[in-house]
């Protein structure tokens, strides 16, 4: 692992990956992998996940594609140089921020959609200039070998690795310093990375999960809310990170909300879920295990079916559920959807507040200020109001977690500032050396008089306005240059 590190700082170090040309070259390579090997890739997400190539596209290779194009078009303004404001001191300067590579970064992925948790922050890592490792989800398997076989095959070897295993191969890796680490996962693990991390005082991003909730207000169109929340709860069976983990709503809903939910699965899935293409399985016996543990003691209001061969949990609700039990400690991560009863909306945000900061939040409601009530008085990753998971969809909102959910944040323009060192530059001319003594010792109450004028007036420097302000500083320069000489 070492060398292997090694190689790659070397690789970095020649500059090879700087170039704009270079990084988007990488990333047009990229982009084809993608569309060459989209059989095998897919092949691939669907084995692991029990998944129809359809859905394996649809959620996450279309992401993936969307991603690149978006970098490919967007690099040369995101890397460019921003020019910034200036005070009456700095006015003759250069002052901008110049983003840079960060060097050699890690990027540790997670199973449940094994595709996307690696390639879309290495498109953003690729894009900001960097050296990158992917190390993929051992529990995803198939992708993981895919990732192997086809990144070396369209990338630069030298600045480009995957290296594949599981909590050996990733100890050994995180013993090694990067200059960021990126991972998803479980927040038990992400404690584990970040105090490796800090071993070598390396930056991290934590993409975490957590128990995003969604609080369903009496004012709102059900049938609309219930066939969203049926779509985002039961999606790749409940395994993703930002599905609605359990509902609150006022009691006299909970009936509703059961029979509409049950109503659309059968629309969805069809009498038979078992057969339909689009009802994913639990990735492993472990998490089946722990899945069919959180039903012990629930009123089960629909579903409740599991088979051990197939890993087949039904989609399920839970009724009447007490908020100290079990099935409310943790995550889900299943198809299993609690319904907790609050009085009011005071009561759910009370609720929400109660616990840690979860990675997403959900309020369906006819009522605008409500949500926004919703969202000014909680704390979560991030939100979306009258749907579920559709926040991570758009690639202008950063995607990440808060507090317990994580730390950091990626996707589009936040993948490369999270990849990139946001570099201050001022440069300044070898003349004004009058205005400078200023700041030179000996000071003095006059010196620091002029200090203050020059640096607390907060002018913004408008075109127009420029020429005036160096009018004032020449005579400010002549004048200060009087009165000490
Ligand atoms: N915020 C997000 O974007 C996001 C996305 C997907 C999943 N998640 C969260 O991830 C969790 C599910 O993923 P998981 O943790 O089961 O995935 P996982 O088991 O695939 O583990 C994640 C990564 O951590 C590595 N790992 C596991 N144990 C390790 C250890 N002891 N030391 C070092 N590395 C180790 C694995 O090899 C893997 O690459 C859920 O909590 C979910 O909400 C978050
Ligand atoms: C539609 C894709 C959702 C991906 C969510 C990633 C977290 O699990």
């Amino acid at each position: 692992m070492e060398r292997q590190v090694q190689r790659l700082r070397q690789a970095f170090r020649s500059g090879r990956s700087r170039p704009l040309s270079f990084r988007l070259q990488q990333l047009e390579a990229l982009r084809r992998m993608v569309q060459e090997c989209e059989k095998d890739i897919l092949a691939s997400i669907a084995a692991d996940l029990s998944k129809s190539e359809l859905n394996a596209y649809s959620h996450e290779v279309i992401t993936i594609l969307g991603e690149i194009d978006f970098m490919l078009e967007n690099l040369s303004e995101l890397a460019s140089a921003k020019p910034v404001k200036k005070n009456l001191l700095t006015m003759m300067d250069e002052a901008y921020v110049q983003p840079e590579p960060l060097g050699v970064v890690l990027i540790i992925g997670a199973w449940n959609y094994p595709f996307v948790l690696i390639m879309q922050p290495l498109v953003g890592a690729i894009a900001a200039g960097n050296a990158v490792i992917v190390k993929p989800s051992e529990l995803s398997e198939n992708t993981a070998k895919i990732l192997a076989k086809l990144l070396p095959q369209y990338l630069d070897q030298d600045l480009y690795a995957v290296v594949n295993g599981g909590v050996t191969e990733t100890t050994e890796l995180l013993k090694q310093r990067f200059d960021h680490i990126l991972y998803t996962g479980n927040t038990a693990v992400g404690k584990i990375v970040m105090e490796a991390a800090s071993k070598h005082l390396t930056p991290v991003t934590l993409e975490l999960g957590g128990k995003s909730p969604c609080y369903i207000d009496r004012n709102c169109d059900l049938d609309v809310a219930c066939r969203r929340i049926t779509w985002g709860k039961y999606m790749n069976c409940g395994q993703t990170c930002i599905a609605p983990d359990y509902i609150l709503c006022e009691a006299s809903l909970q009936d509703q909300i059961v029979q509409k939910i049950k109503d659309t699965v059968k629309d969805f899935y069809g009498e038979n879920i078992k057969e339909s293409p689009d009802y994913e399985r639990i990735i492993n016996l472990r998490h089946f295990k722990r899945l069919q543990s959180l039903l012990e003691g629930q009123k089960i209001a629909f579903g409740g079916e599991t088979d051990e061969v197939t890993r087949y949990i039904a989609p399920t609700i839970l009724t009447d559920v007490d908020p100290n039990s079990k099935v409310m400690q943790e995550e889900i991560f299943g198809p299993i959807l609690p319904i907790v009863s609050v009085k009011n909306v005071d009561e759910a945000i009370e609720f929400i507040n109660d616990r840690e900061k979860p990675l997403a939040l959900y309020v369906f409601s006819h009522n605008n200020k409500l949500i926004k009530r919703v969202i000014n008085e909680t704390s979560s990753g991030g939100v979306t109001g009258n749907d579920v998971i559709m926040h991570f969809t758009v690639n202008s909102l950063p995607f990440g977690g808060v507090g317990a959910s994580g730390m950091g944040a990626y996707h589009g323009k936040y993948s490369f500032d999270t990849f990139s060192h946001q570099r201050p530059c001022l440069l300044k001319g070898l003349t004004g050396e009058s205005v400078n003594k200023l700041r030179y010792p000996p000071n003095s109450q006059s010196k620091l008089s002029w200090a203050k004028f020059f640096l607390l007036k907060r002018l913004s420097v408008g075109k127009l306005s420029m020429l005036l302000l160096m009018a004032l500083v020449v005579v400010a320069a002549v004048t200060v240059k009087a009165y000490l000489s």
